[in-house]
């Protein structure tokens, strides 16, 4: 071994004013700062007259498990920093906006803008059920070509009147586990009441195609998609491609899903949402109506939102269980806590090409641990469909399987089993590359839905500090990583399974292989 690299100076002891063993309170935040590394640490102002010699009475912390009176005292400060930025930027549009972490401009404005863009959207298609409103509504038909891997595909849209041959079947299907699991879509036709491509719309599509380079085109289509979300654009350093080759009349769906017409529309069981009637902000889970169905629990068996304050994932959640926000019966405020997943994404992304894994998706912000980073949509269809389905697609499947390998014949479970399919539906978490050692969780979370319909959102959440443009990479399947380690401490090898491929995610842990 040799010198290492640095040596951290001793921190100068703090010589203050009053009884070193009395335990001071925080008074207030009063600055903030992000290292490279993404470390978030806050200036704090010490109460009950805490000050130095010198009279200045103030350190820097990183507060990650602060109380909730402190993260309410940092939840303040970043709401008033982002109306000051908010200001700003409204005096001056020319002005540069710094864009740190969760006090994005954006953040603070989207809530409202998502209701406002959603109402119009209402407004012009007043019979569309509401997950269909995020897309152009024209369903695809996919013509797969298996041998040539998932990039080289046809399709068209759908041809209204006409039928479609069955899938495919394939003679064994694949296990299960969360993780995206190799299949082929399931694209059938609109139901009836899906909005239509409006003239308006294709011609804003062939305007941007013939104004503006591929990538260009890309991200403006994209940016009509968003909903108030935060930009995603695309980078590429590593050869000429200026875009991920995507299938013909890919839809970007930011926030939700598009149903087979199999599939149950969550609306039909609307009513069976449990709903809070907390004023403003939700603050005890246990006095939280919404809240009665949810298992999670602190050690004195009291019942805890998933997120802190601050909106962060406590990691607290058991396996089995999704996470319960507030929904729209609720009376709470659209700036409740509990309300996270479901707020438009404030994490700007860039898509950018990787040296041997295809395209991968990065963060421009640095992240803190606990942040809800998008949410994986796509077509949502029957597991029992997606069963039948050919492997010309494997990669961009995930199972909703929260409650596998619960008792089936347990009545308060609905079921049928569903899978996501972001292959010609999704967003930008489509292109989320496998790391045996990820810095991304997938969280099952449920919010215009109830548990037992079996049909949650997939969040990606950070599991740890992420610095900036770090790429963001998940595991696909976490079950074949707890295997290989307990192989590991056995001093076992683990042979890969039938139709993994060689895993370059590059991290020191690798396990060599990976399912996709
Ligand atoms: C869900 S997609 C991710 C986006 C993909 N890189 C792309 O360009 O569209 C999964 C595919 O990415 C590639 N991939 C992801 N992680 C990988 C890894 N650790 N090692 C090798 N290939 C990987 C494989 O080709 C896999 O089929």
């Amino acid at each position: 071994m040799g010198e290492p690299a640095y040596r951290p100076s001793p921190s100068p002891v703090e010589e203050y004013e009053g009884d070193p063993n009395q335990e001071w309170v925080v008074a207030g935040v009063v600055g903030q700062s992000i290292d490279v590394l993404g470390t978030r640490r806050y200036e704090v102002k010490w109460g009950e007259g805490w000050k130095r010699k010198d009279g200045t009475n103030t350190t820097w912390e990183k507060l990650d498990d602060s109380s909730e009176t402190v993260q309410r005292l940092i939840w303040d400060w970043d709401r008033k920093q982002g109306r000051k930025r908010a200001a700003k930027a409204k005096r001056s549009p020319e002005i540069a906006i710094g864009v740190e972490g969760p006090q994005l401009l954006h953040e603070d404005k989207t809530f409202y803008a998502l209701a406002r863009g959603y109402n119009e959207l209402v407004e012009r298609y007043p019979d569309s059920p509401d997950e269909e409103l995020d897309f152009d509504g024209t369903l695809l038909e996919l013509n797969v070509d298996s041998s040539a891997g998932p990039s080289v595909v046809s399709a068209r849209a759908s041809d209204p009147g006409r039928s479609h041959s069955p899938s495919i079947p394939s003679p064994s299907p694949p296990p299960r586990a969360v993780r995206p699991i190799p299949r082929r879509a399931n694209a059938r036709r609109a139901p009836s009441s899906s909005p239509g491509l409006s003239a308006d719309d294709e011609e804003v599509a062939r305007r941007l195609r013939s104004r503006f380079s591929r990538r260009e085109a890309l991200e403006r289509e994209w940016a009509t998609k968003l909903h108030d979300a935060a930009p995603v654009v695309f980078v590429n350093e590593v050869n000429g491609e200026e875009v991920p080759r995507l299938v013909d009349g890919f839809q970007y769906l930011e926030r939700h899903y598009v149903r087979a017409p199999n599939v149950p529309s969550n609306r039909e069981y609307a009513d069976c949402l449990v709903s809070c009637d907390c004023a403003g902000r939700c603050r005890d889970a246990e006095r939280c109506g919404c809240q009665d169905p949810s298992e999670l629990k602190d050690e004195a068996g009291r019942r805890i939102f998933a997120y802190t304050w601050l909106r962060l994932f406590t990691f607290k959640l058991p396996p089995g269980m999704e996470v319960i926000e507030c929904n729209k019966s609720c009376s709470c405020s659209e700036r409740c806590p509990n309300r996270v997943a479901q707020r438009p994404r404030d994490v700007p992304i860039e898509i950018f090409r990787t040296r041997n894994r295809g395209w991968g998706a990065r963060a421009t912000t640095p992240l803190s641990r606990g942040k809800v980073v998008g949410i994986y949509t796509g077509w949502l269809t029957r597991r029992a469909d997606a069963d039948r389905l050919a492997d010309g697609r494997r990669s961009y499947i995930f199972d909703l399987d929260v409650h596998e390998g619960e008792d089936e014949d347990d009545e308060e479970h609905l079921t049928d089993k569903y899978s996501v399919d972001g292959y010609a539906y999704g967003n930008w978490t489509r292109f989320v590359n496998h790391s045996c050692e990820p810095n991304m969780r997938v969280v099952p979370v449920v919010w215009d839905t109830i548990p037992e319909l079996n049909q949650p959102y997939l969040a990606f959440v950070a599991t740890a500090d992420i610095p900036a443009r770090t790429e963001l990479t998940i595991d696909y399947d976490p079950k074949a990583g707890e295997e290989a380690r307990a192989a590991k401490q056995k001093a076992r090898r683990q042979s890969p399974p039938p139709g993994a491929r060689e895993c370059m995610c590059g991290a020191e842990s690798c396990r060599g292989w990976v399912r996709v």
